[in-house]
């Protein structure tokens, strides 16, 4: 496993990605044309299964050791009245989710996923982006440190998620930076905020890409600088799984915003991630489509933890069920078209 101890290992670690097994993925590609069904009516289900088979190197790929990775971050910005809830309620969810009372601790259950949340330094809030960087290199580097080593070396897929009150705002302008536009682009009512909520998150990105506009260009100085400890922790956990050739599913925009930098630093950074979801926030399907990622779920969901993406998991059980249970053609006597 690549380490780094600096932002420039970091980066070089980003650029030196693996790829998956093309043997595999051919085979499976193969498999899903010969079983009994017209070519390609599973639609996306087909395409996941090749890909699970691709990144898991081997033509009938498995989930039975399925982890849901929820990570924890408290934000500075929230000062400034961007969410509709209080700050304290970040550290009260991490308590709810160790209780098991959380929507995520019921669909992690329903699943069959392990779910862990790993809380980062909560009792500290980073800076606040729109004064300062959100977070120092020392600081940064923890974080993604601490996403890269949560990532179990067996898994057979990991779906990301995070909890932290205000970090739609920090997901909106760690989106705007890496991919242009103003915080009225980008910011969406997250937990519910009111109009005049709104222009204040719109507000807080204006001046955080005002403040931090030296560093638009480098996307890892965006994620530190704009970002949040949550979204740099499923930055790293993307970036380990991808060093470990396993899968990814992601969650909502602000899942979907922290793991992009890897897409702005190597252009094949994400193809081992699924979106799991399109989330309510409006940010989130310009975000996927500046990803060139498809969501397998558009269900109205705007909760975070996870829930979009565990959700998910159940649509590549399908997708699995189908593509290693199906006879083939010869097997089962069925005529070809
Ligand atoms: C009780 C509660 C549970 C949550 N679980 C996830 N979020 C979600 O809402 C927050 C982001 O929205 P904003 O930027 O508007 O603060 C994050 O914590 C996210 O995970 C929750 C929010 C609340 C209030
Ligand atoms: O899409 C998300 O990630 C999201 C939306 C609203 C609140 N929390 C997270």
């Amino acid at each position: 496993m690549t380490a780094f101890s600096t932002v420039e290992d970091l980066r070089a670690a980003c650029r030196a990605l693996p790829d998956g097994d093309t043997d595999a993925a051919r085979a499976a590609t193969a498999r899903q044309a010969v079983l009994t069904k017209p070519p390609g009516s599973l639609g996306r289900l087909e395409d996941a299964a090749v890909l699970l088979a691709g990144w898991q190197r081997r033509a009938l790929p498995e989930l039975d050791r399925v982890h849901v990775l929820v990570f924890a971050g408290a934000h500075g910005v929230t000062a400034r009245g961007v969410s509709a809830f209080p700050a304290e309620v970040t550290a009260q969810m991490v308590a709810n989710f160790a209780a098991g009372g959380a929507a995520i601790n019921q669909l992690a259950r329903q699943a069959g996923a392990t779910l862990t949340v790993t809380p980062l330094d909560i009792d500290h809030p980073t800076e606040d982006f729109t004064q300062a960087p959100a977070m120092d290199e020392t600081a940064f580097l923890a974080a993604v440190r601490a996403g890269h080593d949560a990532v179990p070396a067996d898994a057979d897929l990991v779906a990301l998620g995070e909890m932290g009150i205000g970090n739609t705002t920090a997901a909106a302008a760690v989106a705007a930076g890496l991919f242009g536009g103003q915080g009225a682009d980008w910011a969406g009512r997250g937990t519910g905020v009111d109009d005049a909520g709104l222009a204040r998150k719109a507000e807080a990105v204006d001046m955080a890409l005002a403040r931090h506009a030296d560093v638009l260009a480098d996307p890892l100085a965006v994620l530190r600088c704009l970002g949040g400890r949550e979204l740099a922790a499923m930055f790293g956990a993307a970036l380990a799984a991808r060093q470990r050739r396993i899968p990814v599913l992601l969650d909502g925009f602000v899942c979907g915003a922290a793991v992009a930098p890897l897409a702005r630093l190597n252009g094949a950074g994400l193809a081992h991630a699924i979106a799991g979801h399109v989330s309510a926030e409006p940010g989130h399907r310009k975000l996927l489509a500046a990803l060139g990622l498809a969501p397998l779920l558009d269900l109205g969901m705007r909760l975070g933890e996870a829930s979009g993406a565990c959700l998910a998991i159940n649509v590549l059980r399908g997708a699995l069920a189908c593509h290693n249970g199906m006879a083939t053609f010869a097997e089962a006597g069925v005529s070809e078209g």
